[in-house]
Formats: C-alpha cells, sequence, structure tokens
C-alpha cells in the first residue's frame, strides 16, 4: 500500500516516506553516554552503528589516498574525521557518499549496501554531504540553491522536470521547505539576494541549509568552519549541536581543533588514507598516533588545548617547529 501526503500526493521519495513513519529520536546524552563505554581503540564496535565501511580503497596514480580497514559510525553522534593535509578525509568522504568510485570495500548504512551508488541514490536513502558554494551558485539567488539542492539530490531528469503537474506541485512543496530551513539559519530574509553577496558564516550556514533539503539521516559537513568569522563559530556550533539533538548523525571533516573538541563526541583520525586512531575528543590528543600523523605532514597544527597533550610530545612538537624555524634562518 502506498501512504499519501497530507496533500493527497504518493511520497516521491524514501525521505519522504521516512517523515511520514513515526521515528524514534533517542536523547542526546544517551547516544553521548553509550560512546563514553566504547574503547577508543581502531576499528571498535559502537553501540549503535548507523554508517559501517569496511576496506575501503582508492588510489590516484601511485597515491593510496584511501586505505579504511573498518570503521563505525554511532548513530545520532557528532564524530569529527581529522587528519592532517592529505591524509584522505575528503576523498572518503567522496566516496561514501557516491561522488566518486571506490577501487574496493563495502560500506552499509542501516545495514543498506552502499557501495559505489550514485550521489543521487545515497542522498534519496538518507545520507548527504555539504559542498563549497562553487562561482556558478555563487550567482544564483539563494533560493535557487536550494531548490537545486533539492532536484539535484533527488536526482531528477531535464525530461521529467518539464512534466507540468508534478513539477509544479514538487516545486511548491520544495519552496516552502526551502523557506522553513532558511528561515531556521535566519536566512529567509535573504532568500532572493544572490548566493555570492552572503559572508563566509552564512554560506557555511546556506551549504548546510541545501543540505538538508532531503531529510537526511546522515549529514557530512566538509569543513563547516573554512573561512568563518571567528565571532560567528559558536554560532555556527550551535546550529550543528542542534541537527544532532534532533536525533540527525552528523559526521564532519575540520581542521579547527577548537571546534572538534567543543562538540564531537567522538573523533576519527586518518593519516596517509589510514585510520591511526579513533576515540573521544578528549583523549585523541594525548594518542601517540595522532601526534606522529601530524608531526609528519602539518608541523605548525594547533590540537586545540595544549594543556590535554602530554608533556613529551607537546615537547617533541615544540622540538620539530625549532629545528624548522632554524632551517629556515629565523
Ligand atoms: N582527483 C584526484 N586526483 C589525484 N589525486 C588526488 C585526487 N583527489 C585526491 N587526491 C590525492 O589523494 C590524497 C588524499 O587527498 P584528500 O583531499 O582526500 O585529503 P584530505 O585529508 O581531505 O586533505 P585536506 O585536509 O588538505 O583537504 C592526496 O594525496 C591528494 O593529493
Amino acid at each position: 500500500m502506498v501512504t499519501e501526503n497530507s496533500d493527497g500526493l504518493a511520497p516521491e521519495s524514501p525521505a519522504d516516506e521516512r517523515s511520514a513513519s513515526p521515528s524514534i529520536t533517542l536523547p542526546q546524552d544517551f547516544t553521548a553516554h553509550a560512546l563514553s563505554f566504547v574503547k577508543p581503540e581502531v576499528g571498535v564496535a559502537k553501540p549503535d552503528a548507523i554508517l559501517t565501511a569496511k576496506d575501503v580503497t582508492r588510489s590516484f596514480g601511485g597515491i593510496q589516498a584511501v586505505d579504511v580497514e573498518y570503521v563505525e559510525f554511532q548513530r545520532g553522534a557528532i564524530t569529527a574525521l581529522i587528519g592532517p593535509n592529505g591524509a584522505g578525509k575528503t576523498t572518503f568522504f567522496n566516496l561514501l557518499t557516491g561522488f566518486d568510485r571506490a577501487d574496493g570495500g563495502t560500506w552499509t548504512f542501516e545495514r543498506t549496501d552502499m557501495a559505489n551508488k550514485s550521489a543521487a541514490w545515497v542522498a534519496r536513502h538518507g545520507m548527504v554531504r555539504t559542498f563549497q558554494l562553487t562561482k556558478a551558485l555563487s550567482r544564483l539567488t539563494v533560493l535557487d540553491n536550494m531548490l537545486l539542492a533539492a532536484k539535484r539530490q533527488r536526482g531528477e531528469s531535464f525530461v521529467g522536470s518539464l512534466v507540468k503537474p508534478a513539477w509544479a506541485g514538487q516545486e511548491k512543496r520544495n519552496t516552502e521547505r526551502a523557506m522553513d530551513i532558511l528561515s531556521r539559519f535566519k536566512l529567509d530574509a535573504k532568500a532572493a539576494d544572490f548566493a555570492g553577496s552572503l559572508s563566509g558564516g552564512q554560506r557555511k550556514l546556506l551549504e548546510m541549509a541545501r543540505a538538508l533539503m532531503t531529510n537526511p539521516k546522515i549529514i557530512m559537513l566538509d569543513e563547516p568552519m573554512a573561512g568563518v568569522n571567528p565571532a560567528l563559530v559558536q554560532s555556527l556550533l550551535g546550529h550543528i549541536q542542534a541537527l544532532r539533538d534532533e536525533g540527525m548523525t552528523v559526521i564532519f571533516v575540520e581542521h579547527d581543533m577548537h571546534a572538534v573538541r567543543h562538540i564531537s563526541e567522538w573523533v576519527v583520525v586518518m593519516a596517509e588514507g589510514r585510520i591511526v586512531a579513533e576515540g573521544p575528543a578528549d583523549s585523541i590528543m594525548e594518542n601517540q598516533a595522532v601526534v606522529d600523523a601530524y608531526l609528519g605532514a602539518r608541523h605548525d597544527v594547533d590540537l586545540g588545548d595544549d594543556a590535554l597533550i602530554d608533556p613529551d610530545q607537546l615537547a617533541k612538537l615544540m622540538a620539530v617547529r625549532q629545528r624548522d624555524l632554524a632551517e629556515q634562518g629565523k
């Protein structure tokens, strides 16, 4: 039997079906509490995994960009994916969300095989990633960006979009939904403005807003703090926490370690394509593999809170930094 929406139309995507059925949202404390019993070990099982990846590989020429043996992501939690430049974080995101094809491996989302499905298919099944505002999108209005995101993520064909009755009803619903989401991010007054006129922080909010157009269960944010005025960081973090509080699973790639420490319940660390550590943010900074990974690639990294780093490891970091400066003759 096909369930009907309140406007009498059949649901058009699994996202619509999901919103029509009752859902249970576990309290945020439950997720954080459940993770506090998990051992900080690579590949460790989570109490309620929503996404599981196994033996996922991707190479470019001679470079092994991703070589993830096993990782689970906890439902309803905020998980940060960190690592030095070139660690494979974005490539891993692209593989999981269907924007790139893996050489090998499997991954399942809610026990559904997601390996090498199209990005539109992945989004329709509830997993979306954010994208930076490109030049072309900057020349469209804020509302157009939202409507385009809904179309693209549904995988609508050009011919399909010309079938007027279906198109018109859908367009109206999409516009209403877009305005609702924009008002949540206080961007509704900007709906008719060019996206390119937004500030750095507002652009990040628009990226998040676009991803919400298909009512996802997992939202994957690529560097949500990049280019954001420090005064707006707190508000952006609040929006991410609000998504989690509503029951969404959030996975985000971020270099800003203060943000990572502030909001994530779990941190997964990548280096040279592999996962080298995972655990709660507070303990991860003391992990030798993490310090080594950053020492190998980014000597100027700010791990968020010096007080959390083991004094020996901090001394090691400082020594490398001093040596670099000496070599540069400073
Ligand atoms: N399309 C591509 N063609 C060739 N090499 C690529 C491509 N995409 C990524 N790589 C390489 O794969 C490796 C992993 O890159 P990726 O961008 O995934 O790392 P990252 O951890 O996201 O880095 P950053 O934090 O700097 O964004 C790097 O060596 C990169 O140069």
